[in-house]
């Protein structure tokens, strides 16, 4: 049976700190987690979680999950549906959370305790949650995000860890890697990459966070590197699913998937020039574009598209297919476009930019494998910049 945070509080720091109580050598400093978001992916990062703070003393059990609120058509609420059958009917149906998971709609609430912070929403919802929680987390609060994507401002692109840095004031590590959400809510064994600035202390705690036997986590000192491999493999991903749509073959697309692997490795370093040769052969890296483009809603969308011949939007597409799920390439191609045009670098990307063009309706599906034959971008390809 879970302890509820209250039990649990009563004999750890916090309340010592706050009420003077007396602490003794077996006192422990107690972590208390919450993971904002309750998508497909969130519910299976809470359940992992939650796996793992029954089992480690150094963490309360329960775990606070933020469900952005919606009404199911039964009238019911989702955190009350989540909160009485212990699943994401919606985002994650058949699958049992954990007890110890406690959905809430509130998100001041939801996180008012935590020292803990998850982040794992579609990335364009981030920057509205990042100024609703200015002043309303604890100050020693630490952070990790599981977000896939990048904002694009004046100032050039911000990836989401450090928007959540620049917003709230605290460090935050990344959880990325080759993890299509729903094998891993039936325990599937897969790998995940932490990728942390500065403190590995704090990274070995994320990792104990998460680490299961069938969820292997290590950690890397390279944060940008591991968020960009997450962020840039879903426009790959779409690459991929259009040379599905379009009966292109195994070798078409294990071309794309090379291509794109350098356009990522090249973007990347470019950006960010300390990025890291090995964390592209980490989880986040090559396994990830491996999985997404044989498994991914960004995949699955993209063979749709192409099979349609580019009549039917991606908006039109995800809402039928994905129900209420979000489809992260289509606006990373269009983000990651703005940093390449803004800075002059659309010829050297000619896999993303295509992507771009073709999901906005300037291009025909079919231009992901012309572009290579009919414009002289393919020399660039084909590995003649130099930075490649
Ligand atoms: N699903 C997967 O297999 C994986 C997803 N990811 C990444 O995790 C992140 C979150 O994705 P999922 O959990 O899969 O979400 P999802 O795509 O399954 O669900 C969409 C979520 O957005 C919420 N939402 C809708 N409108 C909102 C609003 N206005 N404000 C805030 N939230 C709103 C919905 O309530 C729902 O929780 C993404 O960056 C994704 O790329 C990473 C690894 C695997
Ligand atoms: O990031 C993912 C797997 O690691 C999931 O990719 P999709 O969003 O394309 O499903």
């Amino acid at each position: 049976m879970a302890r509820s945070f209250e039990e649990t509080n009563n004999n750890n720091h916090f309340a010592a700190a706050a009420g003077g109580g007396v602490e003794d050598e077996t006192t422990l400093v107690m972590s208390k987690v919450t993971v904002v978001g309750s998508g497909n992916w969130g519910s299976v990062a809470a359940k992992l979680i939650a796996s793992n703070t029954l089992n480690l003393d150094s963490f309360h059990d329960e775990v606070s999950m933020w469900v952005f609120e919606e009404m199911l058509p039964t009238g019911e609420k989702l955190s009350d549906a989540i909160n009485r059958t212990n699943e994401n009917v919606k985002y994650l149906p058949g699958i049992k959370l954990g007890q110890n998971v406690v959905a809430n709609p509130d998100l001041e609430s939801a996180v008012r305790d935590a020292n803990m912070l998850v982040f794992v929403t579609p990335h364009q919802f981030m920057e509205g949650i990042c100024r609703r929680l200015v002043g309303k987390i604890r100050e020693d609060a630490e952070a990790i995000s599981l977000i896939k994507g990048m904002e694009v401002k004046k100032e050039g692109p911000c990836m989401i860890s450090s928007l959540i840095t620049e917003h709230l004031g605290i460090n935050c590590c990344v959880l990325m890697g080759a993890n299509i959400a729903n094998e891993i809510a039936v325990e599937k064994f897969s790998e995940a990459t932490v990728g942390y600035r500065k403190n590995k202390e704090i990274a070995e705690e994320w990792v104990r966070l998460f680490n299961t036997p069938y969820f292997m986590v290590s950690a890397v000192q390279d944060v940008e590197g591991v968020e960009l491999c997450g962020t840039l493999k879903n426009i790959v991903a779409i690459a991929a699913g259009l040379v599905d749509g379009l009966e292109m073959g195994n070798n078409t697309k294990a071309a794309i998937m090379r291509i794109g692997l350098r356009e990522m490795k090249a973007f990347s370093k470019l950006l960010f020039p300390s990025v890291k040769d090995s964390t592209f052969f980490e989880s986040c890296g090559v396994a990830d574009l491996i999985t997404t483009c044989l498994g991914g809603r960004n995949r699955k969308c993209a063979e749709a598209f192409a099979r349609n011949g580019g009549k039917r939007s991606f908006d039109e597409l995800e809402a039928e297919m994905l129900q209420g799920q979000k489809l992260q390439g289509v606006s990373t191609a269009k983000e990651v476009y703005e940093v390449l045009s803004h800075r002059g670098w659309l010829e050297l990307f000619p896999l993303f930019s295509t992507v771009h063009e073709i999901c906005i309706g300037r291009l025909p599906p079919t231009a992901i494998v012309e572009y290579s034959e009919h414009t002289p971008k393919f020399s660039l390809v084909g590995g003649s910049a130099q930075f490649f």
